[in-house]
């Protein structure tokens, strides 16, 4: 897309995003910053009765990438689910810039719905379709485009993440790397205002991880997209972060800048980031002597 058409994307954004905002009747109560997109106000989760998350309160900022880390079973995914309004809080609420999410009905939560791409961590594609007509399936579930301007829409979005070469592809000739493209594609069609992305380095070399970590910071800085990543990799994490949010045992351990939280000296969170350098480390070592014998 041409820079002024990003420009004008964006700025449309911003307008819509203050006039929706003014009119939160929450946001005055909870003294919301303006420039907030997500706000989670002591969030409970179960599963069957079983508790995973307690009263997690975060704010997440419009514009930035905003990094959720902690250990497997932690409760990120579940937090992740809560945000885009798959699972209901038990209970908290969340605001969706300065409106209550568990007070939408059907109609708004679908309004909600198309704002938001979401990057599962497979990369989610139908294996029956090619890589353009993945691409093509949000476009043709929310949209009443003629078939041709969708095809042309789902080029675009594979020109983007750098796959415009397989755009007939099946999913089964991709590598694991270009498969997340692809999802990224995907997760873009709808030019979404607040993108998820669950894992975007899980299963992939360091080299193709870091593309997608270049991919995340353009729609950034291009779109000026509110991110918010899932994921163990505490390099990738550093990386990319405008903010990181530290969970552990579904408690909120810490949130702030990267450089905040590597000064944070909360022994767990000092533990966390350690063992996560530590373990990585061990790993190798392991490893290679297995290798070796
Ligand atoms: N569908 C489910 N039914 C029951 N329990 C669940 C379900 N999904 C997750 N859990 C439990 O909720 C807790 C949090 O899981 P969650 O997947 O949110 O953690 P996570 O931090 O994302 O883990 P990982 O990094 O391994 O993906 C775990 O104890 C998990 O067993």
């Amino acid at each position: 897309m041409a820079t002024a058409q990003l420009t004008a994307v964006r700025g449309d954004r911003e307008k819509g995003f203050d006039k929706t905002f003014q009119t939160g009747r929450w946001a005055r109560e909870l003294e919301m910053d303006s420039s907030d997109m997500i706000v989670v106000d002591r969030l409970n989760s179960r599963y069957r009765g079983h508790q995973v998350l307690y009263d997690v309160s975060l704010t997440i900022p419009g514009s930035q990438v905003t990094v959720i880390m902690g250990v497997s079973g932690c409760g990120k995914t579940t937090l992740l689910r809560h945000l885009v309004g798959l699972k209901r809080t038990d209970p908290g609420r969340i605001f969706i810039e300065g409106e209550d999410l568990g007070s939408f009905d059907g109609r708004q939560l679908e309004d909600y719905r198309r704002r938001v791409g979401i990057l599962f961590q497979s990369g989610a594609l139908f294996n029956s379709m090619t890589v353009a007509e993945n691409i093509a399936v949000p476009l043709k579930v929310h949209t009443r485009l003629a078939d041709e301007t969708i095809r042309l829409m789902a080029l675009i979005k594979l020109n983007m993440v750098g796959l415009s070469d397989f755009c007939d592809f099946m999913p089964s000739q991709l590598s694991g790397g270009m498969k997340k493209r692809a999802g990224m594609a995907r997760a873009l069609a709808m030019d979404p205002e607040i993108l998820f992305v669950d894992e975007p380095s899980s299963g992939l070399d360091p080299i193709t991880a870091a593309g997608l970590d270049r991919l995340i910071l353009d729609l950034r800085e291009a779109l000026g997209m509110t991110i918010v990543v899932v994921t163990h990799e505490l390099e990738s994490a550093f990386q990319i972060a405008d903010q990181i949010i530290v969970m552990d045992q579904g408690r909120l351990l810490a949130s702030g800048t990267p450089e905040a939280i590597r000064a944070n000296t909360d022994e767990r969170v000092v533990q966390f980031l350690q063992r996560r350098a530590d373990s990585g480390q061990t790993g190798i070592e392991n490893y290679l002597s297995s290798l070796l014998g």
